[in-house]
């Protein structure tokens, strides 16, 4: 049966959830699934926009052949090849011999690369190029690295529909909503939209500012993207989310504190530091064990909040694994322009301390470490008191 829904008078949503996907990329955990966005608008010509990845395509299918109701499909867009959004292709041609594919020439040869065939029924469009469906025109526009190299969006200047990729998508099955006005976004979605764009998109915020430049010279009144929510209204405030995200600028003042311990002596200084910063005022703040949070959510809040605390013990001479792995995915990430601080533990030759400041210094960009490291041996005392006492007394002033 098909499951489809109106977006305006002649654009429908023909994608489809997935609730048993575990992991996305087969790698994010998305506990509230996924939903695979495409399109098909009903003009003089008929136009499916994007197709959908191959666990949902027989529902996609069902859902593209509803709304067709026995019309021809005469275009089929690609704005993203990644096989979540592109391995239905063939599926498609199969169904419909009349069928164009439009696209750009880089999406062209990762078809050919993924095997979606396509049988030279192709036209290819560059940047700026407009195309004309009978009332609906629309234009086409390059978004390398957004989030891959072919990626691109086409927005429709006739009703202001910009069809974006992978751009203001987000993890979570949307489950019968399709519009931002019909959840409630900032309480129940927000987070899986940053962990989704962070982990995701966040290596390229430049390519991504670029996008949102270019944006900002048409007038977009709908956004529709491949994964989550359908934008009709409020649009700037998902805008300025991406402005955020894409410039490394955090969202809010606040600390997040990433501990790794294996005997609870590190964790015990790190929630009472977190104790200290609440009893000074600074409440903002949030404490993740490195060991059992996936990365995924520790990259998002990494993204979300100004400060970082590393606290970790010694392991083997070196950081502890889960916190290296940590840090190695803030740097593939690009994060940049946080303040951190460090508490360090080891028994017997703690190294840990000076190995994550210079991690910090060399390999990162625009992070401020704070002076003074917290030294535990082993377990903390009132000795260290006094340095922890400093440390929060700089974390507090650091965000005046
Ligand atoms: C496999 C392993 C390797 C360790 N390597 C070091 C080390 O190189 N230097 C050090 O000072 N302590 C080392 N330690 C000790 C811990 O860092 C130390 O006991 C720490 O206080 C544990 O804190 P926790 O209670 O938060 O787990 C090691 C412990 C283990 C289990």
């Amino acid at each position: 049966m098909h499951c489809v829904r109106k977006v305006t008078e002649d654009l429908y949503w023909v994608g489809a959830n997935d609730h048993r996907l575990t992991l996305f990329e087969n790698i994010h955990p998305i506990p509230r699934g996924v939903s695979y966005n495409a399109y098909v608008l009903l003009d003089e010509k008929t136009v499916l926009f994007d197709t959908a990845d191959w666990s949902v395509c027989r529902q996609f299918l069902e859902n593209v052949e509803a709304v067709l109701s026995g019309r021809p499909l005469n275009y089929l867009v690609i704005n993203h090849v990644e096989p979540d959004h592109a391995a239905s292709i063939t599926e498609i041609l199969l169904r419909h011999p009349e069928t164009i594919v439009i696209s750009n020439e880089k999406a062209f040869m990762l078809m050919r690369q993924f095997g979606f065939s396509i049988d030279g029924r192709y036209e290819e469009v560059k940047e700026g190029d407009i195309k004309s469906f009978g009332k609906h025109t629309v234009t086409f526009v390059a978004a390398p690295m957004v989030h891959w190299p072919e990626a691109m969006v086409t927005f429709d200047t006739t009703n202001g529909v910009l069809f974006s990729a992978d751009a203001f998508g987000t993890f979570g099955a949307i489950d019968g909503k399709l519009f931002n006005d019909e959840v409630n976004f900032d309480r129940n979605w927000i987070d899986d939209a940053r962990r989704y764009y962070t982990n995701i998109v966040g290596k390229y915020g430049p390519h991504v500012q670029y996008l949102l430049k270019k944006a900002a010279g048409i007038d977009i009144k709908m956004i529709c993207p491949l994964h989550g929510l359908v934008w009709r209204n409020n649009l700037g405030y998902f805008m300025d989310k991406y402005i955020k995200w894409s410039s490394y600028e955090p969202e809010e003042k606040g600390v997040l504190l990433v501990y790794a311990s294996m005997y609870g002596n590190t964790e015990s200084a790190a929630s009472l530091l977190a104790t200290k910063l609440v009893e000074k005022g600074m409440t903002n703040v949030y404490m993740y064990d490195v060991s059992n949070t996936d990365i995924s959510y520790l990259i998002s809040e990494t993204f979300r909040l100004s400060h970082i605390v590393f606290a970790s013990v010694t392991y083997n001479l070196g950081i502890y694994p889960k916190m290296h792995n940590y840090l190695m995915d803030m740097k593939a990430l690009n994060i940049q322009n946080r303040t951190a601080a460090i508490i360090e533990n080891g028994s017997w030759a703690c190294t840990a301390g000076s190995l994550i400041r210079n991690f910090l210094n060399d390999e990162l960009k625009g992070i401020t470490v704070l002076d003074d490291t917290v030294t535990l041996n082993s377990s903390m005392t009132s000795a260290q008191e006094p340095s922890m006492d400093d440390m929060v007394t700089s974390i507090i002033d650091s965000m005046k």
